[in-house]
């Protein structure tokens, strides 16, 4: 009876202890919001990398601007690119998998997202809804990496659990949203707030229910 309700759902983050040795790099694990799961990380990218990331990546935003995808959206106003695989890509992929504890054929593309003075992301769901096609697999859980320090606002907001990350780069923010309760599910609400000074460069890891990319 009351004893169910108050059952610990399983996780998929079963890492034990403050760090996670992948392959290449000793992760930090630093604070933990227990249900639903969100978990602070640090260590997951070297300064290079994330130098790298933010230099592959605003090469292919101009590119993506001048094809002319001018779209306006209120719901997130940043620009975004998926990155095309390249070594370095694929090495910083494989260390997600291993922190996110899911084969990385599971996973969307990585993401890389821009967000300059202003720009936000409004509180969403990684998740898609259960009326909407892409919910026959639907995503699981969540990896932003903060590529860049900003100066101030651009923090992760999770306002039904009223928490927020301050971007701090080589730094992560992990949940999932892959309960049986719905609720607890609808809890990851969250948004990136509207940066104030500097800019802020993230990168974002989803996983899927099921293998997603072609193999
Ligand atoms: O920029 C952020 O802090 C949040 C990004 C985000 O929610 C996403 O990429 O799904
Ligand atoms: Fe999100």
């Amino acid at each position: 009876m009351i004893e169910n309700t108050t059952e610990k759902e399983q996780t998929i983050f079963d890492h034990i202890g403050n760090t996670i040795k992948t392959d290449d790099r000793e992760i930090r694990i630093l604070a933990k919001y227990e249900a639903p799961l969100v978990v602070v990380l640090g260590n997951v990218l070297s300064d290079e990398e994330c130098e790298e990331l933010i230099n592959h990546s605003r090469e292919q935003l101009q590119r993506s601007k001048i094809g002319g995808d001018h779209a306006v959206n209120d719901i997130r106003t940043s620009s975004g690119v998926f990155c095309e695989e390249n070594e370095m890509i694929t090495r910083i992929e494989k260390r997600f998998s291993q922190i996110m504890n899911i084969p990385i054929e599971h996973g969307d593309s990585l993401q890389v997202l821009l967000y300059t003075r202003g720009q936000e992301y409004r509180p969403h769901y990684d998740f898609f809804a259960e009326t909407s096609r892409a919910s026959a697999n639907n995503r699981i859980s969540t990896l932003i990496m903060y590529l860049n320090d900003v100066e101030e606002g651009g923090e992760t907001a999770f306002p039904l659990l009223d928490i927020s990350i301050f971007p701090n780069k080589g730094m992560a923010v992990y949940f999932e949203y892959f309960y049986s309760s719905h609720e607890l599910n609808d809890f990851t609400l969250h948004a990136g707030t509207p940066v104030i000074k500097g800019e802020k460069w993230v990168a974002t890891m989803w996983m899927r229910r099921q293998s997603f990319r072609p193999s």
